[in-house]
């Protein structure tokens, strides 16, 4: 299924096997140079300062020969020292090994997110937005980063600690180190019902900023839209009221959290104090040393860390399962329908039969759309605002999924056909063309390096460009601005067309491409794109009649019906759409 969970993570994990077993071998070596540490010194208040000389003193005399209890303190402190440091190279080791692997999970679920948001169908995409995907990609995966990288390094760390630390509390007093190993899971227990109630409260944080960041996110991009409309007042009341969601959300998580935080571990505090007073019973009313005692101490506080990162951890669970949830709704968005046929030739026949289209499917959009269009046909779409010919555009270039009805190109149905190569055989050049923040020349050859100044500056003249590029300081290196900001609606539309001619497709869509052009640009444009265009298809979504009236066929969209298709002289013959469309013309 595609989907991540945590199998899928797992065995991404296993993909870093080698370096998985190296780094749980190193996590193994710190635990054991760590565990003793605590007990080291303590011991010396039996064997050297109570004379009772044991495991240590026997040890060093065997090997230095008989000391005074300066040197003995002082060999086992400098081999504490030395433990402390050995500790110290390997828990970096052991960051840099796991902190590899988790970058790799975190890339690879980036990979898989990314190849599967560029098949996926528009109609999908834009039920969730460019806001939450962005959201998904960049917070969720950090969020799972982290948890990654925690459970990867800390779990087993934390766990093989305890464990170790339980087995030498047991050998050192069995009543006391059991009452140790059995108050944790305790602990741990009232800790996770906590952590619980902080989930709830992160979600809601992360929906107001997620909240914030769309709002403010469109209101910026169309900042001279608000501007113009004097909106200003209601568009920045808006995000300030979003703004103060987040004061509010994240007051209550952050306080509350951090609440919840201390409460645990004030909790362990005081369950630390009484069994420190468990030990002091023990060494009163049981044979457990004054040496081993502070020993025990020790290691109640040394596993406070390994106790609080699998605290940590029931968090960082949840947060990255809510994050598990989230990314997932970008790997629910369905696939546009993708085949491995391409075309033997150029040149395309658009056959489109019993096509409807709805883009949430409660609206028919489309209904019933009949179109046939040869090859080298000059076709015109005309309608009413909203009667569907964008949208009809959109589904004949492949970008929208029909609802129902055939589509085939040369008689190869569209589910057939590997998107690409009909994405190559056409293009649509749309109204209010979309440009990348970046170098005119990136906009026109879309980033491919193999185009050369030359084609670029003689599809230019044609788009009727030249002087504008000319007159640029830095030529085709000028930046044209988020959304082409630096270019008037008109240049951006001859763009486009410059993009067209660069990608030479067999079928042109324009979509009132160049209603942002005056008349003689306009006339002067088509005239030099004729060569160009003589042997492609084209299809024109216009509102001119000078621009329909040559057509080899005019289809009338209404209402997302087509109601009339013709040539000028057989439509203009029939009462209906098309009629009153001439006079209004000429009008
Ligand atoms: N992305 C979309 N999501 C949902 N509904 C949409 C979307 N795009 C268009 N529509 C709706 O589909 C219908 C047809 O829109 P479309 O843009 O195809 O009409 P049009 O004939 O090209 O209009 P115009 O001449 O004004 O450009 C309209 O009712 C519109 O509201």
């Amino acid at each position: 299924m595609n989907r991540i969970d945590l199998k899928y993570i797992w065995n991404l994990l296993l993909e870093k096997k080698k370096l998985l077993i190296i780094g749980q071998i190193i996590t193994i070596i710190a635990i054991l140079i760590s565990v003793p540490i605590p007990l080291m010194l303590p011991a010396l208040v039996d064997e050297v300062l109570l004379d009772k000389p044991s495991f240590f003193v026997e040890n060093i005399n065997a090997f230095f020969g008989n000391q005074n209890a300066f040197k003995y303190i002082l060999i086992v402190t400098l081999a504490v020292v030395f433990l402390r440091a050995f500790h110290y190279i390997f828990s970096v080791l052991i960051t840099k090994i796991f902190t590899n692997i988790a970058k790799f999970v975190t890339f690879k679920i980036r990979e898989k997110l990314l190849k599967h948001l560029k098949s996926v169908s528009m109609n999908e995409y834009e039920s969730l937005g460019s806001g939450a995907v962005t959201a998904n990609l960049i917070t969720d995966v950090n969020t799972l980063d982290s948890f990654i990288m925690s459970v990867a390094s800390k779990l087993v760390t934390s766990i093989l600690t305890l464990i170790a630390v339980g087995v030498v509390i047991i050998a050192i007093h069995p009543i006391l180190g059991i009452l140790i190993i059995v108050v944790q899971p305790f602990i741990m227990f009232l800790s996770r019902n906590i952590a619980k109630k902080t989930g709830t409260l992160k979600k809601e944080e992360n929906e107001a900023i997620s909240d914030f960041q769309n709002d403010v996110g469109e209101s910026l991009d169309l900042f001279s839209q608000i501007k113009a409309s004097n909106k200003e007042e209601y568009f920045f009341n808006n995000a300030i009221s979003k703004a103060k969601n987040i004061q509010i959300t994240s007051n209550k998580f952050n306080y509350k959290s951090v609440a919840y935080e201390r409460f645990s571990f004030t909790l362990f505090l005081i369950v630390f104090e009484v069994l420190r007073a468990a030990g002091l019973v023990m060494v009163a009313y049981s044979d457990l040393s004054i040496g081993m005692m502070f020993a025990m101490f020790g290691y109640i506080w040394f596993i406070m860390t390994p106790v609080q990162e699998i605290l940590s951890m029931q968090y960082s669970y949840m947060t990255a399962m809510a994050a598990i949830g989230r990314i997932n709704k970008i790997l629910a968005l369905q696939k546009e329908p993708n085949g491995n046929k391409c075309f033997e030739k150029k040149g395309l026949n658009i056959d489109l039969k019993n096509v409807s289209f709805s883009y949430n499917k409660t609206k028919e959009v489309l209904k019933d759309i009949n179109i046939n269009i040869k090859y080298g046909e000059k076709v015109a779409l005309i309608g009413a605002s909203g009667s569907g010919k964008t949208t009809l555009a959109q589904i004949i270039a492949g970008f929208y999924t029909k609802t129902n009805g055939t589509i085939k190109y040369n008689n190869i149905k569209i589910e057939e056909l590997d998107k690409q190569c009909l994405r190559n055989e056409i293009f649509l050049v749309l109204q209010m063309p979309m440009l990348f923040n970046n170098t005119l020349r990136f906009n026109i050859t879309m980033g491919d390096e193999n185009i050369n100044d030359e084609d670029i500056y003689k599809a230019l003249k044609i788009a009727q460009l030249t002087d504008v590029v000319y007159s640029l300081e830095n030529g085709l290196d000028t930046l044209v601005g988020k959304n082409g900001v630096r270019l008037s609606g008109g240049q951006r539309q001859r763009l486009s067309i410059a993009r067209m001619i660069i990608a030479n497709p067999s079928v042109v869509i324009f979509d009132e491409s160049t209603s942002a052009l005056d008349v003689q640009t306009e006339s002067k444009l088509f005239c030099d794109l004729e060569d160009i265009l003589k042997y492609k298809t084209v299809i024109t979504i216009a509102h001119r009649l000078s621009t329909v009236k040559n057509a080899n066929k005019i289809y009338v969209l209404d209402d997302g019906k087509i109601v009339q298709s013709g040539n000028h002289n057989e439509l203009e013959q029939q009462e209906g759409h098309y009629l009153e469309f001439v006079k209004n013309q000429l009008i």
